[in-house]
């Protein structure tokens, strides 16, 4: 089982070169070296020469490197896509998708700028209609990996308060999560605000957690230890689910389909759920070396 852990799913504006530098230090999964919302628009240009270039030059180690552009309604997108497409990138994160045509779009570009296969495109769910078009976008193209969810735009656009519950959140996540799933993609919850306040971050990332996200993206270096503890597997869900396939491997030599295992019926899809966190622990283990 191949999985490329993302509990923590960290921005940073592409034109602070003290971030980008610090983020070789910091324990988040992902960095996503941003072009849009945090670069003044006098500063696009020298950012992405800067982004690119500190790809190139790596250092960077075990974190996955994403670089999210600028919306395709603006001067800055197209030449970004180009610029990205030369670079050691895991994918491009393009904000304010809203059609599956915008992420053939994208693809033809990262294509013409002779991008490797390798790279793939992250779209961004943050406006009322791509919220509608969600599962048309999550099913457009094979090079579509991964749905991230923008709170902070779809607040805007939505009038939607930022509330402790994210009550009037909930469907929008919840239609995130799907349309992933159903398109075998991975998905990321929105960023939280606050920057210390670590008992709301905590209580956020669980409630992510439990909508079904892989993981949290994140505006400041305090809140990557919470969220890598909640989005990954806790010591006990490792042993029980090293339990539930001992337990199983020995039912099925029985022949038996089913086990007990803690009082609670295990059958072969909790076995598949249990080698998926054991391949999730195995994978942050080897990142962490
Ligand atoms: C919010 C910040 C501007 C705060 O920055 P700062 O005042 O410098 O914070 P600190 O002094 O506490 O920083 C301590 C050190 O950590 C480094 N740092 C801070 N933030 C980051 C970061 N994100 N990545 C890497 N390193 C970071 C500082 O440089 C300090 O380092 P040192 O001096 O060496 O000790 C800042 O945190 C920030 O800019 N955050 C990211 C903002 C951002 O990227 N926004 C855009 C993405 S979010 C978004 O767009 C939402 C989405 O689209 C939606 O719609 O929901
Ligand atoms: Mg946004």
């Amino acid at each position: 089982m191949n999985i490329r852990p993302r509990r923590s799913v960290l921005y940073m504006p592409g034109s602070n070169s003290r971030a980008l530098e610090k983020a070789k230090t910091l324990a988040a999964d992902t960095l996503v070296l941003d072009l849009e919302d945090a670069v003044a628009p006098e500063q696009k240009i020298a950012a992405r020469a800067q982004v690119v270039d500190a790809v190139k030059a790596g250092g960077y180690g075990y974190r996955e490197m994403v670089i999210r552009v600028n919306g395709l309604d603006t001067p800055w997108s197209e030449d970004d896509i180009l610029a990205v497409a030369s670079a050691p990138v895991a994918a491009v994160c393009v904000p304010k998708v809203e059609s599956p045509e915008q992420v053939l779009r994208v693809v033809e570009l990262l294509n013409r700028g002779g991008a490797d296969e390798s790279v793939t495109v992250w779209a961004m769910i943050e406006t009322p209609r791509g919220l509608v078009n969600v599962q048309a976008i999550a099913a457009s193209h094979p090079r579509l990996s991964l749905l991230m969810m923008g709170t902070s735009d779809l607040a805007k656009e939505m009038r939607i308060p930022h509330t402790p519950d994210r009550i009037g959140f909930i469907v929008a996540l919840s239609e995130c999560v799907l349309a992933a799933r159903l398109n075998g993609l991975d998905a990321l919850d929105g960023v939280h605000l606050d920057l210390h306040d670590q008992e709301s971050l905590r209580l956020i990332c669980e409630q992510g957690r439990n909508l079904g996200f892989d993981g949290k993206t994140l505006i400041h270096p305090n809140q990557i230890a919470v969220t890598n503890e909640v989005f990954g597997p806790e010591p006990q869900e490792v042993d029980r689910a090293e339990r539930i396939i001992a337990a199983f491997t020995q039912a099925e030599s029985e022949g038996k389909g089913v086990v007990v295992v803690d009082g609670k019926l295990v059958e072969n899809l909790h076995v598949e759920e249990a080698k998926r966190t054991l391949a999730i622990a195995a994978a942050i283990a080897s990142m962490q070396g």
